[in-house]
C-alpha cells in the first residue's frame, strides 16, 4: 500500500484557524495586536523562502508584522544595537533573527541577546533549558511542527524508535529532546545521528519514525528505511536542475516503503510558519 501522505499544509491552515480565533480573542480583552518582528541579514536561500511567506501567514491570523532587511555586511554591533532596541520596544512582542548569519556575526551572541521573552524561536539559552528541562516558555517552531504533524496523523510516538538525522540547535537537537519527553507527542526511543555516525543505513533501517534534517537533496534512499516507518523530511534544498525545493528523502521511492511520509514543499515547511504564529501570540500574552 502507498505511504499515506502527510498534508502539511491543511493541518497548518487547521492551525492558524485556531490561532486567528485565540489572537482575536486576546485583542477583544487587551486591545493589543501581537507583533512580529523578523531581521534577515543578507539573502540565504532558505530563509528567503521562510521570509517571504512569514508576511502573508501573520496577515491571515491578525498578527502584525515587520521585517528589517540589512546588508550582507552588517557589523555585529549595529545588529546588536537593533536587537537591544526591540527588546526594549513594548509594542514588539516577538523577535526572530534569521540563520544563518553572515560570517563577521557571531550567531551565539546574537541568540544570546535577545530577550528570552521574546524569543520566538526558543534559541535563547534559558528557553532551550527550560526545553530540556521539561517545562518550555516557548517550543521551537519546526520540532514542534513535526510533533504536531505526528499527533494530528496518528503516529504513535510512545515507545516508538524515533531516529532523527541532523543535530542542530534548530532543529535535531531539540526535536531529540521533545520526542523524548513524557506525554502527548513524546515517550519514544530516540536515537540521533550526524555526519560522524557509523553504519548510519542501520540504524535508520530501525526507526518507527524516522526524521530527516541535515540539508542534503534525496539523501534517505529506500534501503535505509524500515517497511512501515514514518518519514517527516525537514529539509528544504533547490534541486539544482529543476530549480524545485525538495527535501532530505527520495520521497518518490519511499512512497512505496514508508506507511506515511511529508512532501515537500507541503510538508513541515508550512507547520514550522504555524509554529511561529502560535509562539509570537504566547509572547504578546507574557508581556501583560
Ligand atoms: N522545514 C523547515 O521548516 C525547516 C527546514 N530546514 C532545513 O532542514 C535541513 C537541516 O537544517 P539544519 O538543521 O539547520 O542544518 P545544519 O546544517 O545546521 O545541520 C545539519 C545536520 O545534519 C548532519 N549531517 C550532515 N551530513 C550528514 C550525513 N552525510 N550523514 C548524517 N548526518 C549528516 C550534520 O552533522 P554534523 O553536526 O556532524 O555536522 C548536522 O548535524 C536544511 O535543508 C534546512 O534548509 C531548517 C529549518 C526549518
Ligand atoms: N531564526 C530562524 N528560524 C527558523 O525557523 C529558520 C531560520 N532562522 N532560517 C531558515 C530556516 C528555514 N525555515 C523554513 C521555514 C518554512 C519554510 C516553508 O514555508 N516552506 C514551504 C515552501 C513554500 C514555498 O515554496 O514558498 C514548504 O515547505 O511548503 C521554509 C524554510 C525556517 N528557518
Amino acid at each position: 500500500m502507498p505511504a499515506k501522505i502527510i498534508d502539511g499544509k491543511a493541518i497548518a491552515a487547521d492551525l492558524r484557524e485556531k490561532i486567528a480565533a485565540d489572537v482575536a480573542e486576546f485583542h477583544a480583552s487587551t486591545s493589543v495586536t501581537p507583533h512580529l518582528v523578523a531581521i534577515l541579514v543578507g539573502d540565504d536561500q532558505a530563509s528567503a523562502v521562510y521570509v517571504r511567506n512569514k508576511e502573508a501567514d501573520c496577515a491571515k491570523v491578525g498578527i502584525k508584522s515587520t521585517l528589517h532587511r540589512l546588508p550582507a555586511e552588517t557589523t555585529q554591533a549595529d545588529l546588536l544595537e537593533l536587537i537591544q532596541s526591540l527588546n526594549h520596544y513594548p509594542d514588539v512582542h516577538g523577535i526572530l533573527c534569521q540563520l544563518p548569519l553572515p560570517a563577521q556575526i557571531d550567531e551565539q551572541t546574537i541568540l544570546d541577546s535577545i530577550d528570552p521573552s521574546k524569543d520566538v524561536d526558543a534559541f535563547h539559552p534559558e528557553n532551550v533549558g527550560r526545553i530540556a528541562q521539561g517545562r518550555p516558555r516557548f517550543l521551537p517552531c519546526t520540532p514542534h511542527g513535526c510533533q504536531h504533524l505526528l499527533i494530528a496523523s496518528g503516529i504513535e510516538t510512545k515507545g516508538a524508535h524515533a531516529v532523527v538525522l541532523g543535530r542542530s540547535e534548530i532543529v535535531g537537537k531539540p526535536l531529540a529532546m521533545m520526542l523524548m519527553q513524557r506525554g502527548a507527542g513524546g515517550d519514544a526511543t530516540v536515537t540521533i545521528c550526524h555526519s560522524r555516525t557509523k553504519g548510519l543505513s542501520e540504524i535508520t533501517r530501525q526507526a518507527d519514525i524516522l526524521i530527516a534534517a541535515i540539508g542534503k537533496t534525496k539523501f534517505v534512499t529506500a534501503d535505509m528505511v524500515k517497511p512501515g516507518a514514518a518519514v517527516i523530511d525537514v529539509g528544504i534544498n533547490r534541486d539544482e536542475s529543476t530549480g524545485k525545493l525538495v527535501g532530505d528523502v527520495d520521497y518518490e521511492a519511499l512512497l512505496d516503503v514508508a506507511s506515511a511520509i511529508t512532501p515537500v514543499p507541503g510538508g513541515v515547511g508550512p507547520m514550522t510558519r504555524a509554529m511561529l504564529l502560535r509562539n509570537t501570540l504566547t509572547a504578546a500574552k507574557l508581556s501583560r
